[in-house]
């Protein structure tokens, strides 16, 4: 990526101002007190302080749909090493990494063209799944059924990429669950009630390389969106850049790194199950001309036979249900099929489903 090819300009309103907010940032939650203990199976250690967390977890999500977490029980060598063999990998020069580059089959791997809202991305990624392998539609056409198997693509070089990387899913997998179990909780639900829309699972993880940009006022690393999954944990490096529409008054506020934290969000999936107590809410990430930046987002999704719908305890006849039910795999893989070509439903949104 070398100069700022006309393709990576946004929009005039859509460009990063590069002083943003800093101003009150997303809320920091310490998961402490949920140490040695799964939320899911019932086995509480101190009920005040999981209480406690429940609140505040609820609080984020009403108010922010993101939150940084600390204290979160994720072994810090497993996170260190997915960090250093991504470095590694992408350092490599265009040959080596589109030898296992993302294609209209197989759509795991590498890729350095992705759009988001037909503006192209100033990134380079590589996606792989948690479960091998994961079963999706073989068609985002409603007419057509059938099912295929993505498969993982893996590099020869770094070769302890792989295992790094399969450790990781694992060890944030854990996490997912017991975030689930709270925001489950928060809403007034048993702690398990999602256990069941994660036994299978299309889950995936993104390593995310940001190059330096030379023209950051103009492109941006991730045009702005929301997750459409259930929910994503993101690990992000020290440089900094992402940002996120703050639901109060609209201004893009930067989510100032941590160390050894983890950034939370809500994604549309949890917006549609909680008839929108939470908010899914729109992110971006702003690049700048001198440090190259890495991220590895976790997004936590539910089978492909999923239709997902708002939960029946949320709604009544005082708040019926604002969405119909959709295929969570046709959503998946129709997403996945329009970076490649224009589909009728160029850019598939939640929106088109609301009643
Ligand atoms: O790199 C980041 O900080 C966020 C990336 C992101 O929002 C995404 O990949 O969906
Ligand atoms: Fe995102």
């Amino acid at each position: 990526m070398g100069e700022v090819n006309p393709a990576f300009i946004q929009d005039a309103e859509h460009r990063p101002k590069l002083a943003a907010t800093q101003a009150e940032g997303i809320p920091l939650i310490e998961l402490g007190a949920l140490t040695g203990h799964s939320p899911s199976d019932g086995a509480v250690t101190d009920t005040v302080a999981i209480e406690g967390l429940v609140a505040e977890i609820g609080e984020a999500c009403k108010k922010w749909g993101f939150f940084a977490v600390v204290n979160h029980g994720v072994v810090a060598e497993k996170r260190e090493r997915i960090e250093r063999e991504a470095r590694e990998f992408f350092a490599q020069g265009p040959e080596e990494k589109r030898k296992v580059r993302r294609d209209e089959k197989n759509t795991l791997g590498y890729y350095e063209t992705e759009h988001t809202k037909n503006v192209r991305d100033w990134k380079e990624v590589f996606d792989f799944t948690v479960t091998e392998p994961t079963l999706v539609p073989a068609s985002h056409e409603d007419s057509e059924e059938g099912v295929i198997e993505w498969t993982n693509q893996w590099p020869e070089h770094p070769p302890g990429l792989r295992e790094a990387c399969e450790e990781y899913a694992q060890e944030l997998e854990k996490l997912a669950h017991e975030l689930m179990g709270l925001i489950a909780r928060s809403l007034g639900l048993p702690a398990n009630r999602f256990d069941d829309f994660f036994k299978d699972q299309t889950s995936f993880v993104r390593l995310n390389h940001y190059p330096p940009c030379p023209e950051p006022q103009l492109a941006l690393g991730v045009g702005r969106h929301k997750d459409s999954g259930a929910l994503t944990i993101l690990a992000q490096d020290d440089v900094g850049g992402l940002e996120v529409k703050r639901k109060s008054d609209g201004e893009w506020v930067q989510v100032k790194p941590i160390p050894n934290a983890f950034i939370i969000n809500v994604g549309d999936i949890i917006k549609v199950w909680s008839n929108e107590r939470y908010e899914s809410v729109e992110h971006r990430v702003v690049v700048n001309s001198e440090k190259e930046r890495f991220s590895i987002p976790f997004f936590f999704t539910p089978p492909h036979y999923t239709m997902v719908q708002p939960l029946q305890e949320l709604t009544d006849e005082h708040n019926p249900p604002k969405y119909r039910p959709y295929n969570w795999g046709k959503f998946l893989v129709t997403r996945k099929a329009s970076n490649f070509k224009k589909l009728d439903v160029e850019n598939l949104q939640i929106q088109h489903f609301r009643i």
